[in-house]
């Protein structure tokens, strides 16, 4: 005998823009993807064929559409959060929804030495990201975070001290390149409900420009001994610049540029302190990872 023993399903992929007409004549604009995923009495469907309790992704779809209409889609986690609860509140045979969104930059271009009114640029690749998860009778869970931004070093990071035995070639190193693209998570202590959530607008955004300011100053100015280290300094810095978030999370890869030999052309010299011509490495990749919690807490996602 089997038995479905989990189940949810929902529309992946919903992009949309949302234009903002200010009151001076200015422009905002705000693109997103959308991914939403219900669960519930929702296994008829797949054990018996019985869709009655099917709310079809293409209606979750038009949701996604319509709040966005009807509702602010600033901050995203607000908005994550609206389009989770309305599917609780709409649909009392759906338990549990989650909200993904991922915000594409778009940034004002400035023209003739001024802020332009209504024209955009896509100046970076890094995404602003929420992870919204709303459970009935339960609260709402948040996760906020960037991804996709990448960056480099060219000295001020070391790498020595490791273990070494029969399998080690990796030589030490007190200067090296460093590069990644950061991907990091902030999650936030749960909310009872979307009256708590649209309390904590202002956070939200803090929280994102903060995470993003210590990323890139941390990175900058530290003198890395490792990635390990580094992200856990940036960790540490998010958990005390906003007090409601609970558990930082980062996932870095480590993008390495290795050195190379050329003393076979009559002796030119190009490793050590010589080294200037590199050749960025696609793959393997190093790969760090740590979640840092806040004292006497365990991350809810
Ligand atoms: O910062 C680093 N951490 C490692 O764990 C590691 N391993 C490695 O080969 N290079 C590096 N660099």
């Amino acid at each position: 005998m089997s038995a479905l023993s989990y189940a949810r399903y929902g529309k992946d992929n919903v992009r949309l823009l949302k234009v903002h007409r200010n009151p001076d004549g200015t422009q905002d604009v705000t693109e997103m993807t959308v991914c939403t995923l219900l669960e519930g009495d929702i296994a008829a469907s797949w054990t018996h064929a019985d869709n009655a309790n099917i709310v079809a992704t293409d209606t979750q779809k038009q949701t996604v559409y319509v709040l966005a209409k009807q509702h602010p889609v600033n901050p995203p986690e607000l908005f994550a959060s609206i389009l989770a609860n309305h599917f609780l509140e709409q649909y009392s045979h759906i338990h549990v929804a989650q909200v993904s969104i991922t915000v594409h930059k778009w940034s004002r271009m400035q023209v003739d030495g001024q802020a332009h009114p209504h024209s955009f640029l896509r100046d970076g690749e890094e995404k602003r990201t929420v992870e919204c998860v709303a459970r009935r009778s339960k609260g709402i869970s948040i996760a906020s975070g960037i991804k996709g931004l990448l960056v480099l070093k060219s000295t001020g990071s070391q790498f020595w001290g490791f273990h070494r035995d029969e399998y080690t070639r990796l030589p030490e190193v007190w200067d090296r390149i460093l590069s990644t693209e950061v991907e990091a998570k902030w999650h936030w202590r749960e909310f009872s409900g979307l009256g708590e959530v649209e309390k904590e607008v202002a956070g939200f955004d803090a929280a994102w420009s903060d995470a993003k300011k210590i990323t890139l100053e941390t990175f900058a100015k530290e003198n890395s001994p490792s990635v390990q280290n580094t992200m856990y300094l940036m960790s540490e810095q998010i958990l005390a610049a906003a007090p409601r978030v609970e558990a930082v999370d980062y996932s870095l890869p480590n993008k390495h540029y290795f050195e190379i030999d050329l003393s076979w052309f009559n002796g030119l010299q190009n490793t050590g302190k010589d080294a200037e011509v590199f050749a960025p490495q696609s793959d393997p990749n190093g790969l760090i990872q740590c979640t840092v919690t806040r004292k006497g807490v365990s991350p809810k996602l």
